[in-house]
């Protein structure tokens, strides 16, 4: 049967379309390789695939309209990407018949439960309306503080969010080689990842395109984000529609990472790989020593230092004074509560109210491995 993993017909994937596949002319938008990818997307809808399409393009899209001799500032491509994401929507919309929808998410969009589970809602009606969800960055309203930064990471947050069995990764390389291509000529092709470890890490580097943001290292971030949550993710060549044809025969035209055998628990996963951390809390490195594999206790007494602004309900990062990272977790306190805890003859009522509300929620702790 076409398109299919070892448990048969996949029911929904996510496929993410690179800048250098929308503007192979670095500016504007081509149709010459979506057709292509339009094609595949079709085919797999009539084989009742459903599809959430991640396409990158809009700064390239609508540099055409702005003086590119100069050094573009934040503004300017923050500019670019409003005017641009119109083109590449047109773009994706005379290709098809049937309708699309855009979906423009930032970090702080997927930073908050409440709002991912939103997001969620909205493209699952999306889907179950035949309606072709399209994802992109809201580049225009992001300072780069408040951005997930790329659309690998953010098509494996996507797949994560929509329950995707698989990520498609469309990139102008064949997949993961040892080295990157352009620059290295012995560089291999790798068909299959079980493990992304330091090693596979060592071997990607960023873009060398003028119009591609993360390169091969957030393609693997994004590979790791979706594997551990159990989601089979390509790296394919989207410049040549073999790689589709080969797709659709249930093949592997590029490089296959396995997905975990254990995948992580949904909301851990959200924490682990699609919250940002907002702060710090630095505990003492006995601390450290007690970690389990699930579990992590320590109260103001075990605290070092504060670091950062935030709110009781923010994510933050629990690490030792040495520096190792336990966890990510929900603070039940804010910043400034805890600092006020640091202090030596704070009240005692203040520390009787602690006891009772634990630092970090046990409902979204997420223990991280030392890498
Ligand atoms: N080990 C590697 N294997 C393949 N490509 C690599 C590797 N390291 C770096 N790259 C670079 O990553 C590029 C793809 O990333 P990028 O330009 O960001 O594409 P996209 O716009 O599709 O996201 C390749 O064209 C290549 O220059
Ligand atoms: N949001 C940006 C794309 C950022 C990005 O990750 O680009 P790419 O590396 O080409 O996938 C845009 O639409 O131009």
């Amino acid at each position: 049967m076409a398109n299919t993993n070892s448990k048969g017909k996949w029911n929904r994937i996510v496929l993410k379309v690179g800048s250098a596949l929308i503007a192979p002319n670095k500016k504007g938008c081509s149709s010459r390789y979506l057709l292509g990818i339009a094609d595949f997307i079709v085919k797999c809808r009539m084989h009742g695939t459903q599809v959430v399409l991640v396409s990158s393009g809009s700064v390239a899209a609508g540099s055409s309209s702005f003086d590119t001799s100069k050094k573009r500032s934040i503004a300017v491509k923050k500019a670019m990407a409003a005017k641009g994401q119109m083109e590449m929507m047109a773009s994706w919309d005379r290709l098809f018949d049937f309708e699309v929808a855009q979906l423009l998410l930032t970090q702080g969009d997927l930073q908050i439960h409440e709002r991912y589970e939103s997001i969620r809602e909205t493209a699952f009606e999306l889907l179950n309306n035949d309606i072709l969800p399209i994802v992109n960055e809201n580049d225009a309203v992001t300072s780069d503080e408040q951005k997930v930064g790329d659309n690998d990471n953010l098509s494996a947050m996507i797949a994560a969010a929509v329950d995707a069995e698989c990520l498609i990764i469309c990139s102008d390389v064949e997949g993961l080689y040892t080295d990157n291509p352009n620059t290295n000529k012995d560089a291999v092709l790798l068909k299959e990842v079980e493990v992304i470890d330091d090693r596979i890490l060592a071997m990607a580097s960023g873009p060398d395109s003028a119009v591609g943001t993360g390169g091969m290292r957030t393609k693997l971030e994004a590979a790791e984000k979706a594997t551990s949550n159990g989601i089979l993710t390509y790296i394919v060549n989207g410049l040549t529609t073999v790689s589709f044809n080969q797709l659709f025969a249930g093949n592997n035209p590029g490089t296959k990472f396995l997905p975990f055998k254990q995948p992580l628990d949904d909301r851990i996963h959200w924490m682990t790989h699609t919250s940002k951390a907002q702060g710090e809390v630095i505990v003492s490195n006995e601390i450290g020593e007690q970690v389990e594999d699930d579990a992590l206790s320590f109260d103001h007494s075990d605290i070092v230092n504060v670091v950062g602004d935030f709110s009781s309900g923010e994510t933050i990062l629990v690490r030792t004074e040495k520096g190792k990272k336990l966890a990510k977790a929900t603070s039940q306190h804010s910043s400034c509560v805890l600092n006020l805890m640091l202090n030596e003859d704070v009240d005692e009522s203040a520390i009787e109210w602690q006891e009772d509300n634990p630092i970090i929620s046990e409902n979204t702790l997420a223990i991280l491995e030392e890498k």
